[in-house]
């Protein structure tokens, strides 16, 4: 097909890649004409936390450790006065979502460059895209100030992350990936960059599986999760996500796991409208349909694949409809009430699409 007329925005962002690249820590604070960093974590990380604090020496200015999921405002809060206080004039965040999270709220309001060492794969770390949670409502918005500045991906870091999460964190890159490919504002540059993170996600996820320290299929997935992340934060997201924001949002439902149950399920409802999205999804997971490589892709590796298997009850499906029908994403087929409805009890059930 010739090429079509598009939009493409270049982000002003820095990537370290590789086995070691940690090593590199102070040399990119300096490269960010930094001083003094707040390293950022969840209570459990702190150890690799403060093992950056040890390598930062005199320029670190502390360590947070209180990230959680879904950036409580008290918590944000919390830590921009602590950045305050500690003169920080940038923010480390080492670990996932939740804690690079943390980095953008502080980054918000004060601008504050950050430096982000990922260590799971839902690619926060390439977008400038923020949620904050106030009186139990995430709020998300998009600023570039909370565009991680630099990105130090050491696949090293994520050796540790459990096989189950590892599975279905891939698979919530995967999600910001195939959606992309059926964006409003999609372009050849986020295709190609989808189709081949996907495809590295697809060749790692089952090595991981059959061995968790496996290096090379830990920097396999750690490349697919910085090229789906990409994409996430260049395109508009669709169904799947706005199902998994209503799900998680509105049920506390764990967020990897909501995308990995969910995304079979929205393929198979924008297959017919979005074939050639769906032809680079399944030729990138070597399959001939997207939603059942999906589904299997998370089924052969252990993943859950059913809503009722994470907390999901049954009675609430009619209300999550109706949310999903609120304050749509644009979405290559229409959002019609009976269909939405059944795709979410496919995924209750756990059905194979
Ligand atoms: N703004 C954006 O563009 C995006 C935002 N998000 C947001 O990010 C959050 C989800 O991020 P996600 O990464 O899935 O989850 P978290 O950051 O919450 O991390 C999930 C789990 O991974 C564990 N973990 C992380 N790294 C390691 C490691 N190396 N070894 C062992 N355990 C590890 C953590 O365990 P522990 O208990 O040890 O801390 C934690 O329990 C959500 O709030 C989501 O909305 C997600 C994608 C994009
Ligand atoms: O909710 C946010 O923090 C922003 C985006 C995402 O979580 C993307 C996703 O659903 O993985």
């Amino acid at each position: 097909m010739p090429v079509q007329s598009f939009v493409y925005n270049s982000a002003p962002q820095r990537v370290v890649f590789g086995a070691g690249s940690l090593q590199h820590l102070a040399r990119e604070i300096d490269a960010l004409g930094a001083r003094r960093a707040l390293v950022l974590s969840t209570p459990e990380q702190r150890p690799q936390a403060e093992r950056i604090a040890d390598m930062l020496g005199a320029h670190a200015a502390g360590v947070f450790d209180r990230a959680v999921m879904h950036v409580p405002i008290e918590t944000a809060r919390e830590a921009r006065e602590v950045a305050q206080r500690l003169g920080a004039d940038c923010a480390v965040a080492i670990g996932g979502g939740s804690t690079t999270g943390l980095g953008k709220a502080i980054a918000l309001d004060s601008g504050l460059p950050i430096l982000a060492i990922p260590t799971t794969y839902a690619g926060s770390e390439m977008t400038p895209i923020y949620g904050i949670t106030e009186a139990g409502m995430k709020k998300t918005g998009k600023d570039f100030k909370v565009l991680p500045r630099t990105v130090i991906y050491d696949p090293e870091l994520s050796l540790t992350l459990p096989v189950g999460m590892s599975v279905t964190s891939g698979i919530n890159a995967i999600a910001h990936a195939a959606e992309g490919l059926y964006a409003t504002d999609a372009n050849p540059i986020m295709d190609l960059m989808a189709q081949e993170g996907i495809a590295a996600l697809g060749r790692a996820l089952p090595a991981i599986r059959a061995f968790a320290e496996d290096a090379a299929a830990r920097s396999d997935a750690l490349y697919g999760a910085w090229l789906c992340g990409t994409v996430l934060g260049n395109v508009g997201m669709a169904l799947h996500h706005k199902l998994c924001h209503t799900l998680g949002g509105s049920f506390n439902l764990p967020h990897a796991e909501t995308h990995t149950i969910v995304l079979p399920h929205a393929l198979a409802y924008n297959a017919a409208a979005a074939p050639e999205a769906m032809a680079r999804i399944a030729k990138a997971l070597g399959g001939s349909n997207a939603a059942q490589a999906v589904f299997d892709l998370a089924h052969d590796n252990g993943a859950p694949v059913a809503l009722r298997d994470i907390g999901m009850k049954e009675s609430d499906l009619d209300v999550a409809c109706t949310h999903a029908l609120q304050n749509q994403y644009p979405n290559p087929r229409p959002l019609e009430r009976d269909a939405i409805r059944a795709l979410l009890q496919n995924a209750w059930e756990g059905v194979r699409p």
